[in-house]
């Protein structure tokens, strides 16, 4: 059986995120993973994510950046806590805080590789420093500052 990603443990009314939410079919649906102590998603952007002719768009580098951030940190709250991914009750974050440094042009038509590496790991936050490579090449690099996704932000509840 297929390894199967971070989000592919996400519950059903949590996986519509733009990003990386597997029932999104609008969505990017990215997949990340564990590769050691580091994890790893891999992006193809379409010929639509284009800023100008031949670069990708920041805003879809800085999206990657931020789901495979905030994947990244559920995996290692499980891991930090010796538990399986998918077992209850969830570790879920949310974005708190997101850097993108824009290092040169992220060319269009090859494959991104996000790595992710973490930094930090509290009771309800955890700190991922991530990298965008294209052939090889770093292009972008980040922070995701990730918070426990707060009761009231669950789909169906409208209190605080
Ligand atoms: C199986 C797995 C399931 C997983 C399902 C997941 C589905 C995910 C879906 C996909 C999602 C995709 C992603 C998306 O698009 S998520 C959508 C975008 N994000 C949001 O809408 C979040 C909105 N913000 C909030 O709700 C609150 O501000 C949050 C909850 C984030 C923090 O609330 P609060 O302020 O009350 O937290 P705290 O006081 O307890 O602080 C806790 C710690 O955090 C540190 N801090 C706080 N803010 C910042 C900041 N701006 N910079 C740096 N650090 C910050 C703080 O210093 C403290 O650190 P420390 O002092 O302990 O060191």
């Amino acid at each position: 059986m297929a390894e199967k990603a971070f989000q592919d443990y996400y519950p059903d009314e949590l996986s519509h995120c733009y990003g990386c939410g597997r029932l999104n079919e609008h969505g990017l649906q990215l997949k990340s993973y564990w590769d050691g102590d580091e994890t790893v998603a891999v992006f193809h952007p379409r010929p639509y994510h284009m800023a100008i002719p031949g670069v990708v768009y920041g805003g879809l580098i800085a999206s990657v950046i931020d789901c495979h951030g905030t994947g990244s940190a559920s995996a290692a709250a499980y891991r930090a806590a010796g538990r399986e991914m998918g077992t209850d009750p969830g570790f879920r974050f949310v974005t708190a805080s997101l850097r993108v440094d824009f290092l040169r042009p992220t060319p269009l038509g090859v494959p991104l590789e996000v790595r992710g590496r973490i930094r930090e790991v509290k009771e309800r936050k955890v700190v991922v420093a991530v990298t965008v490579r294209a052939g090889g090449e770093e292009c972008a690099r980040g922070e995701v500052v990730a918070v426990r996704m707060p009761e009231h932000m669950m789909p169906g509840r409208t209190t605080a």
